[in-house]
């Protein structure tokens, strides 16, 4: 069975983590879109208050099909400690029955295990497996030094036993 790194990014870092690790484990990725403007310092706002109370947006693409894939990895930015409303509604829309997940968030400094642990639960409910998890800061990274960030967890976290 194939695998798939699923992931939202507002700014580009969870979108850099996750094609570092699918080129690291020959993974296809799919982004999903937030339709709703989440950039400048109002929406910054706006989009916590979504995160904190879970509120549903619309995203592109509207539904993604799971069905090729053995094992899904699910990434997030931390929204005030929360997953962000695009992953959120992603997952609530999905059919996760039987598969093996891997959640991950990138994050500031703080509240990235938040995030994993709600996905947890979400993931759970749709009948999905978390068979390992991580969080990556991202503060004052530079591109290079996510990849290198990433590549560590690979290794520390042994990814590449999954989904053979
Ligand atoms: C609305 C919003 C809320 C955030 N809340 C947190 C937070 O609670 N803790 C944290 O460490 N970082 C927080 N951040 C920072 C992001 O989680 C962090 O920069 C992340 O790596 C960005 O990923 P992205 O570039 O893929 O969007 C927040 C960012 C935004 C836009």
């Amino acid at each position: 069975m194939k695998t798939v790194i699923v992931f939202y990014s507002r700014t580009r870092k969870t979108a850099h983590v996750s094609k570092t690790l699918a080129k690291q484990i020959n993974a296809d990725t799919i982004e999903i879109n937030d339709l709703k403007d989440r950039m400048g310092v109002i929406n910054y706002l706006g989009s916590s208050l979504d995160a904190l109370r879970e509120n549903k947006t619309n995203i592109k693409p509207d539904t993604i099909d799971l069905s090729d894939y053995g094992l899904i990895y699910i990434g997030s930015p931390t929204w005030a400690s929360k997953p962000a409303p695009a992953i959120i509604t992603m997952i609530d829309k999905c059919d996760l029955k039987g598969k093996d997940v891997i959640l991950f968030s990138t994050m500031g400094n703080s509240g990235g295990l938040k995030v994993v642990e709600r996905m947890r639960e979400k993931i759970e409910a749709r009948g999905g497996r978390m068979v390992n998890s991580f969080t990556i800061k991202t503060s004052g990274k530079k591109i290079d030094e996510l990849v290198e960030a990433t590549e560590k967890i690979l290794d520390e976290k042994d990814l590449k036993i999954y989904g053979i």
